[in-house]
């Protein structure tokens, strides 16, 4: 097991947006968060990451409290991918995947040979190559998304941690990334997404927690979680079911 959360509040000050959270991310699984707007995906991300710290409940890393690991590690060990923002700095898209090998070679020495080599690698993977010198602000938010999940991969985590990774890509660069996720499982890391797609999670994930006003709904094998009838009960909207497994479906259903 490498991230742990147990009996978790989390929140900002002052605001608790969710408690009772217990989840378990291991090597070689993906877990997918689901959930309405406003549900806490985002803040409990950011907790499970240290960005945020716990209101009630511990993290674990490895075992050991969160906050007791030095940042650089946890940078060595977890790479996070945020929503796509806009940078402020005109950095070029390689410098910003470049970016993903500080916690390797500290922030003030120069990155190595190998740091550019992984670097350029992790751009290549995501067919970035022919923007790799142009300013990360003059590319769009589909491309961004990409460098941002380069940036994370540059880094060679244990822990890939991504919120709403597909949210603005097209859709083959939805599959590109859907197949990435489970080359990772694959290669041994553990994953935590969020989405807004039941079925990105049902075809990547290899578990599915459900989250509404902070609590955890269901949290289990994602065949389990993902039918129509915790989805209806989840959104508090109609679903359709279309196609039966293994290329089961669902849909908004508006009729
Ligand atoms: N910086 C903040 N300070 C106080 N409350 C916040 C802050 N950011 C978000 N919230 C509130 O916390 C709650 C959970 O927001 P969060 O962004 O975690 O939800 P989410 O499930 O990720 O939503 P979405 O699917 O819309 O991205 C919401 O009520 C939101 O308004």
């Amino acid at each position: 097991m490498i991230l742990q959360a147990r009996q978790l509040a989390f929140g900002y000050p002052g605001r608790e947006v969710g408690r009772d959270v217990d989840l378990a991310l291991t090597p070689g699984r993906a877990l997918a968060l689901l959930g309405p707007n406003g549900g806490g995906k985002t803040t409990l991300l950011k907790t499970l990451l240290g960005l945020l710290p716990p209101l009630g409940g511990e993290v674990l890393l490895d075992g050991r409290p969160l906050g007791s690991t030095p940042v650089r590690d946890r940078a060595r060990l977890i790479g996070y991918v945020p929503q796509v923002h806009l940078g402020t700095f005109a950095f070029s898209v390689a410098d910003v995947v470049l970016m993903g090998r500080t916690a390797h070679h500290g922030p003030f020495t120069q990155p190595s040979a190998r740091d550019r080599e992984v670097a350029a690698g992790a751009i290549d993977r995501f067919g970035l190559t022919g923007l790799a010198e142009r300013p990360y602000t003059m590319i769009s938010g589909g491309e961004r998304q990409l460098v941002l999940i380069a940036r994370a991969l540059a880094q060679e985590p244990r822990l890939v941690v991504l919120d709403e990774p597909t949210a603005s890509l097209d859709f083959g660069n939805q599959g590109r990334v859907l197949g990435e996720i489970r080359s990772l499982t694959r290669a041994g890391l553990a994953v935590l997404f969020t989405t807004h797609d039941p079925n990105h999670a049902l075809r990547v994930a290899d578990e599915v927690a459900t989250l509404r006003a902070g609590r955890l709904l269901a949290h289990g094998p994602a065949a389990e979680v993902v039918t129509r009838a915790h989805l209806e009960n989840l959104y508090d909207a109609p679903v359709r079911e279309v196609g039966s497994a293994p290329n089961l479906a669902f849909v908004p259903d508006h009729s």
